[in-house]
């Protein structure tokens, strides 16, 4: 997380929401990226590949870990925003930055939720169901997609101080009745949600299009794609939609949730 970005009197909602606006790009850039590539399921199975170091999980369990311990080395795992999905990971070898504290001490991690949801049904979806054998470079998309899914989706801590900290007395009310479906309700903002899922649309629609130096668009995504060029689309625009629909949203109230749950603990 950019410290400049922490630095200040506390936390605004508007500025929290143009960090998920423009993650949103980066999640539809690292998914067009990862449609390129078949679905190569072999790169999830255990036991698919022999690891000279007897490593028995699969070949992408092995390179996230690998990935992981390299960025944990430059103390990724230390920015307030950043969340691994692998343990254990080594110390970083520089000294520590000087986040000033924005969130209240917590242990929510929902990384493996979204790993799950990401390979179970992200990927499948995403991708042709074959074998390309293109096994490190799908794995390297993979990794950038779930880094960037997993920033947005615990960027909710921090939205969920900012609301905290508006309305302290009606959350306050609701944590110490355990009444989570109460929280979730007053957290969610419909009309939030929804100008997001249009905004999303658009997005993929613009960004799955090639654009030749003239300005001509000779490929576009989807629904369009019978009024180009007839290259089939970089991506399926509902498929971009139905990840926020199903996934990004839910988990990002789930993160919401959790760290209210645990906003009134006292701090060790
Ligand atoms: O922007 C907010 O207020 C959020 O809580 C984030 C978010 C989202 O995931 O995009 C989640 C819940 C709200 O209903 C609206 C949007």
């Amino acid at each position: 997380m950019d410290l400049l970005s922490v630095n200040g009197t506390g936390l605004s909602l508007d500025k929290l929401r143009d960090t998920l606006i423009r993650l949103e790009d980066t999640i539809i850039f690292g998914l067009i990226e990862r449609a390129q590539f078949a679905w190569n399921p072999r790169i999830y199975e255990k036991g698919s590949f022999n690891f000279v170091d007897g490593f028995n999980g699969s070949f992408f369990e092995y390179f996230l870990h690998e990935v992981e311990a390299v960025h944990a080395r430059v103390r990724r795992y230390q920015s307030p925003d950043e969340y691994p999905f692998t343990t254990p990971l080594p110390q970083p070898i520089l000294p520590a930055l000087d986040y000033p504290p924005t969130l209240h001490a917590n242990d929510v991690n929902i990384n493996p939720k979204l790993l799950n949801a990401y390979l179970e049904h992200i990927v499948p979806t995403l991708c042709t169901h074959a074998d390309d054998q293109n096994y490190g470079s799908s794995a390297t998309r993979d990794i950038e997609c779930l880094q960037a899914l997993s920033r947005r989706i615990h960027y909710g801590k921090f939205i969920a101080e900012a609301k905290f900290v508006a309305d302290p007395e009606g959350y306050t009310k609701l944590i110490r009745a355990n009444d989570r479906a109460a929280i979730e309700r007053l957290l969610t903002a419909p009309e939030v949600e929804a100008r997001l899922l249009r905004r999303l649309r658009r997005k993929a629609l613009i960004y799955g299009q090639d654009i030749t130096e003239d300005g001509t668009v000779v490929c576009s995504t989807g629904e369009t794609a019978t009024h180009g060029a007839g290259r089939p689309g970089k991506i399926n625009l509902d498929l971009v939609v139905e990840l926020y629909e199903k996934y990004v949203i839910p988990l990002t109230k789930e993160v919401e949730v959790e760290y209210l749950m645990q906003r009134l603990d006292s701090q060790q």
